[in-house]
């Protein structure tokens, strides 16, 4: 059996006083698709900085594609490929020319023209760095990871910044690295584009792996945990509709408009929400009943309030 792409054991990592990484454990196989999510400050960055072998542990046990990126960065760094936050590159060098560079320390490279064409920079070959739009910066940033046909890459928030076109271009190439069997670790805050795309979840907060498993088991759908969910205008009396439902029922308006109902659904709670709709002159709509989407599962663990 071919060692895991990633394998991390107890990973300490602090920056002063303050503890970023606390015992981080994960273990990623050989060409998943993993999706490291956490709200701001909750270590992904740091962690993955230090499986790229730019940052170092206090202490635990990293190994990435069997090596340690501490010690044996040389040997690793031409196996995989990064792309950092915010990306980044000398602001007069030319789209073509930052990608032909980083191709040329490659020993068995892409093509850079056809990988520029299929992100859609073929246009803007020519255009410096610092005159890209962030999305194209993005893309830039994204074709330097690539272009090297690594084993394994790192993405640290790819798609920050794109828009809608360009989120679904670069989704349609990571589901093509992946069917080469590209092993790929992606952070990422949408929640969307780890449903879309991951084999694997693993959810962090400080420092710490807090859940993991693949999309569907997080988000697993039986008696217990199927909501019923609706929207109406802002601002209903949760506390008069709680009372109007069986004791052990809270209805909570999660975002202005979005209401769900916590406890076991059966027909007559929702006919109970309806009727009380009903009498209050309010249509409830998008009526849902059914497993809770990751995000509701990610802010369930991680809490709804802001993080500094
Ligand atoms: N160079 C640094 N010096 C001091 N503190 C740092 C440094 N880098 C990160 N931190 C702190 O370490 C913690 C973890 O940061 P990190 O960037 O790893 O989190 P993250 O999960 O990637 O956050 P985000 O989602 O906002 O990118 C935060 O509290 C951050 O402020």
């Amino acid at each position: 059996m071919s060692t895991p792409a990633v394998e991390i054991t107890g990973l300490v990592k602090r920056y002063g006083s303050k503890t970023a990484v606390d015992g981080l454990d994960l273990k990623m196989d050989r060409g998943r698709l993993l999706a490291l999510l956490g709200p701001n400050g909750a270590g992904k960055t740091t962690t993955v900085e230090i499986c790229e072998g730019f940052r170092r542990a206090d202490s635990g046990s990293v190994r990435v594609l069997g090596l340690d990126p501490a010690r044996e960065g040389a040997a690793l760094r031409p196996r995989i490929g990064v792309m950092p936050q915010g990306g980044g590159a000398y602001p007069g060098v030319r789209a073509g020319e930052m990608l032909g560079l980083v191709a040329s320390c490659a020993a068995n490279p892409l093509d850079p023209a056809w990988l520029l064409d299929v992100l859609g920079l073929a246009p803007a070959k020519r255009t410096p760095f610092k005159r890209l739009s962030g999305g194209q910066q993005q893309r830039l940033s994204l074709a330097c990871a690539l272009v090297g046909r690594p084993e394994l890459v790192f993405l640290d928030e790819p798609t920050a910044g794109m828009d809608p076109q360009a989120r679904r271009l670069v989704w349609e190439l990571l589901g093509a690295l992946r069917s080469d069997g590209v092993s790929v670790l992606l952070t990422t805050h949408l929640m969307e584009e780890a449903e879309a795309l991951a084999d694997d979840v693993v959810i962090v907060d400080h420092g710490r792996v807090i859940a993991e498993g693949t999309p569907s088991a997080l988000t697993a759908d039986d008696a217990d945990t199927a909501q019923l969910r609706f929207k109406a205008r802002a601002g209903l009396d949760t506390g008069l509709l709680s009372a109007a439902l069986p004791e052990g029922y809270h209805v909570q308006e999660a975002a202005p408009g979005s209401y769900q109902v916590a406890g076991k659904v059966n027909p007559q709670v929702v006919s109970t929400v309806t009727a009380w709709c009903a009498q209050q002159g309010v249509l409830a709509e998008e009526l849902h009943v059914g497993k809770r989407d990751l995000e509701e599962v990610f802010l369930e663990l991680t809490g709804r309030e802001l993080r500094s």
